[in-house]
């Protein structure tokens, strides 16, 4: 039977860290969906930069992903309702706890486990794996 995983996150200006999360998400089953966080729902760092709609067609476009949307602005169990994984795969450093999502799924009635992906590690220090990283360092060379 297919598994359906979802993963979700800002992805505010796209770099390999990204790519690795989806690809390891994207491992847990046979359909990766991607829910793209809404503005208003990013309020633990800085907004994003990029509209929704651009950060959900570019996240879309990725070789490991088979459906990008824009998440509910309301209630982030809203699109887990209807897409209905077998899966969510969490980011490796989302600061959603994994249990406090298995509970919110369970008093909805939905079945579905809860993983967490694996980072990528920068390999020398000018790699930037951290949209925050790049945001600073562009502000460091041309702000
Ligand atoms: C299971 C799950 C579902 C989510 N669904 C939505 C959603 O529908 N809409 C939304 O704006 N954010 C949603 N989010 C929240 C964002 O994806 C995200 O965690 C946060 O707002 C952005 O921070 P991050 O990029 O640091 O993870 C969801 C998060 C989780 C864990
Ligand atoms: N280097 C990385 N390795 C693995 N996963 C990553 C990496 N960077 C980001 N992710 C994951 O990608 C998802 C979306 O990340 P997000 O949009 O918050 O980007 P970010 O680079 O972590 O942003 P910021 O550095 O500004 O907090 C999250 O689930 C996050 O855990």
């Amino acid at each position: 039977m297919s598994r359906t995983v979802i993963a979700q996150g800002t992805f505010d200006i796209l770099h390999p860290g990204h790519v690795h999360y989806l690809e390891d998400a994207a491992a847990m089953g046979d359909r990766l969906y991607v829910i793209v966080a809404r503005k208003a729902n990013v309020d633990h760092k800085a907004a994003p930069i990029c509209p929704a709609t651009q950060r959900r067609d570019v996240v879309d476009a990725l070789e490991a992903v088979d459906e990008a949307l824009l998440g509910h602005e309301e209630d982030i169990f809203v699109p887990i309702e209807e897409i209905d994984p077998d899966v969510i795969a969490l980011g490796h450093d989302q600061h959603h706890d994994a249990d406090a999502i298995r509970e919110a799924l369970s008093a909805r009635g939905i079945d579905c486990e809860v993983r967490r992906a694996s980072a990528r590690e920068p390999a020398s220090e000018d790699e930037l794996l951290s949209t925050r990283l790049i945001v600073d360092r562009i502000l460091e060379r041309r702000g």
